[in-house]
């Protein structure tokens, strides 16, 4: 039976038998976020924690163990599961026998479990168990292409025994087509070994990106930010190091591993004690792998320290060139620039210069090889027990052990680096994200909220003094709220912390009368508004950005355009309101402050927040006039905290908060004017200062 997204969630959530606390949540979100897409549906599934995996709908889905699963079509959807029995869809509460719908669904989820209550120790293993079905097809591809392989020295000595020898060359025609058949056959089964293993490479590495990507992004701020970001950029492309093991050329000599026993078993059968050559060549392949990698480790950590220092030092060049090139720091940067290269040249030296070592090596060991075959061979020919063919056709089985062993040699400290990747992905992935296993949300509705502070103390890790030190003060629903103090004093502290985006230490932050705690970090900023106090402006167009993720009009967009005086600035621009805003921008040359604060105030009165969150709302006059507007059409309807050094503004505010060093210095209304404009003047120098 086709229904919304939305409703096979729900279903889903039914049959699996969540608490009630979950279904409430997953009735909270939906309301907030709309499930209007699949996206929207793996969204939700992976916040409330719930294991699933996703295949195409055409696959032998019932083979794959599932509660329920929901198959996605283009706008619809249908909760059934795929028993061995037979097919079930989801119809008045329960799942029934019925006709699975052919063709209209594009992939199908499905749900292997209850919401998780703790992070799995071992996630990547588990995600990796859903491609064990994948294993047995490609081990059987792997057989009949290596048999295929086998048969080829084999036509060869009997061309050279046979026809050759016996003169019998009526024959070669139908070897030769017996010969192209199988090669054919061999070459057609690798391509879709390759393509398998490619297929499989890709979906892991998605995964795994996807997963640590969502954990960058909803975890804690203050991690993230001392993290920085070549740490994190690694973290993403240790997934890709994951990939390139399993595809290509490597990924295919695993597979062709364990059939080596089968050439040299046929090395054994033509040559008798010539097959020792094989053996001692894997033995040497073997020993001298395990030397190169203890080694190569080493080579490797050195070379990714130098490596991530040189990142940070380029990152640092583009995003702060302007006041590279006008301060006299110039010099010295290029000093620190100069030592971090030649120290990652070294490394990289070091560690190719040992790889090319290695690599010889291995070649010299496979060319050694088929020189002991040859050498030991014609020494059997003249004994007569091998022919001439048989000999020819030992040299081609000998490559076939050879080969792929000097690819998995060479490619050895990448195999080993194999449980390194896989234990920094786990720590990744297990890193508890805010939110994480915790269904608490109080509703939010659409009216002003109240906002108590409790002696909320917060000191960042790289810092002596706290930030925030036993701040309190009370707002009122509708309430307009100016904090003030010094530069550093906290106030952008202060936001992101009722914001939600840093937890304080200690104290309590009450929300309607509720702890912050005890509502869900992601609901709760689509719910207010919070404008930092650096706008950051991320590649989307300039309608999307105003949209923020809701559903407006074109026209709703070009009016609030119009009202902060930007529509022919936005007009001017190569695409009108469709603009990449990192069209306009760069890394080194950001927006303007001026047309930074016109988008963000467009947005503004595009939008009604019921509590409103602004980090230095006004850069210039123009703009300032506008906020003032702004200010008294929602004052009262919305609750409003704003940072500010100006007295004007300020003295709008119905509460005043003044920050000094992280301490509350006064928190109360305006005072009468001879105080006010001591206190105000007061904060707005100390600022200059
Ligand atoms: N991410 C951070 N990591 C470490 N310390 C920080 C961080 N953010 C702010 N601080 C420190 O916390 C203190 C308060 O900073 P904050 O930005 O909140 O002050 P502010 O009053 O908003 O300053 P301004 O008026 O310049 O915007 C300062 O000492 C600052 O150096």
């Amino acid at each position: 039976m086709s229904e919304s997204y939305a409703d096979s969630v729900n279903n889903v959530l039914d049959v699996i038998g969540v608490e009630s606390g979950v279904q409430n949540f997953a009735n909270e979100w939906i309301q907030s976020n709309p499930i209007n897409s699949v996206g929207d549906v793996f969204d939700l599934l992976d916040r409330l924690m719930i294991p699933y995996s996703v295949h195409p709908s055409s696959s032998k889905l019932s083979t794959v163990e599932h509660l329920v699963a929901i198959q996605i079509g283009a706008d619809s959807s249908v909760t059934c599961r795929h028993d061995l029995k037979g097919y079930l869809e989801y119809q008045d509460g329960a799942l029934i026998p019925a006709q699975a719908s052919q063709g209209l669904a594009d992939i199908t989820i499905l749900i292997h479990g209850q919401p998780q209550e703790k992070p799995e120790v071992d996630w990547l293993s588990n995600k990796l168990d859903n491609f064990k079905p994948i294993i047995p097809r490609l081990l059987v591809i792997s057989f009949i292409a290596n048999l295929f392989a086998l048969s080829i020295p084999f036509i060869t000595m009997a061309v050279y025994d046979h026809v050759i020898g016996g003169d019998a060359g009526h024959e070669v025609f139908g070897i030769a087509i017996g010969a192209i058949l199988l090669f054919s056959m061999m070459l057609l089964l690798k391509v879709v070994r390759s393509q398998l293993l490619t297929t499989v490479a890709n979906r892991i590495s998605r995964e795994v990106s996807e997963s640590v990507m969502r954990k960058l992004l909803f975890g804690q701020l203050g991690i993230n930010r001392m993290a920085g970001t070549s740490t994190l950029m690694n973290r993403i492309t240790t997934a890709e190091s994951l990939k390139s093991i399993v595809q290509g050329p490597l990924g295919g000599a695993l597979f062709d591993l364990p059939f080596v026993i089968i050439f040299i078993i046929a090395i054994g059968v033509l040559g008798g004690w010539l097959v020792i050559v094989p053996i001692i060549a894997l033995l040497l392949y073997f020993i001298l792998a395990q030397r190169s990698y203890r080694r190569q480790k080493l080579l490797n950590n050195q070379l990714t320290v130098s490596g991530t220092t040189r990142f940070s030092l380029l990152y640092e060049l583009n995003s702060k060139l302007s006041f590279l090139r006008t301060s006299h720091i110039l010099p010295f940067w290029m000093d620190r620039f100069e030592k971090a290269n030649t120290l990652a040249s070294k490394n990289s030296f070091d560690h190719l210069s040992h790889q090319g070592k290695y690599t010889s090596i291995y070649y010299a060991i496979g060319l050694l090889s088929t020189l002991a075959v040859v050498g030991l061979g014609i020494d059997l020919i003249f004994n007569q027990v091998l022919t001439p063919g048989g000999l020819i056709a030992t040299m081609m089985l000998i490559s076939r052990v050879t080969s792929p062993a000097q690819m998995l040699a060479n490619s050895y400290p990448r195999i080993g680096q194999v449980a390194q990747a896989k234990q920094q992905i786990n720590q990744s992935v297990s890193y508890r994200a805010e939110g994480d296993y915790s269904y608490q949300h109080h509703h939010l509705s659409q009216d002003a909220p109240s906002i108590d502070l409790e002696l909320v103390t917060l000191r960042f890790a790289n810092q002596l003094k706290p930030a925030l030190s036993g701040v309190s003060f009370s707002v009122e629903p509708g309430q307009v709220v100016a904090i003030t103090g010094p530069m550093g004093s906290g106030k952008s502290t202060l936001l992101e912390v009722i914001a939600g985006l840093l937890p304080s230490q200690s104290g309590v932050i009450k929300l309607n009368g509720n702890n912050l705690s005890q509502y869900d970090p992601q609901l709760l900023r689509k719910w207010l508004g919070y404008y930092s106090d650096q706008p950051e402006m991320v590649p989307m167009t300039v309608f999307d950005f105003i949209a923020d993720g809701r559903d407006v009009s074109e026209q709703e967009v070009e009016n609030v355009l119009s009202k902060v005086g930007a529509l022919d600035w936005v007009n001017s621009l190569a695409d009108g309101m469709d603009t990449h805003l990192n069209q306009v921008e760069s890394l080194s040359h950001p927006l303007s402050n001026y047309e930074a604060t016109m988008l963000t105030q467009a947005k503004l009165l595009c939008h009604k927040y019921p509590l409103v969150l602004l980090d230095n709302p006004v850069s210039s006059k123009k703009n300032k006039r506008r906020f003032i507007q702004w200010l008294e059409e929602n004052r009262g309807t919305s609750t409003i905290i704003f940072t500010s050094h100006d007295a004007e503004l300020i003295k709008l505010s119905d509460q005043v908060v003044v920050l000094d060093g992280g301490n509350v210095g006064y928190a109360g209304p305006i005072p009468d004017e001879n105080e006010q404009e001591l206190d105000i003047e007061a904060s707005a120098q100390g600022s200059e200062a």
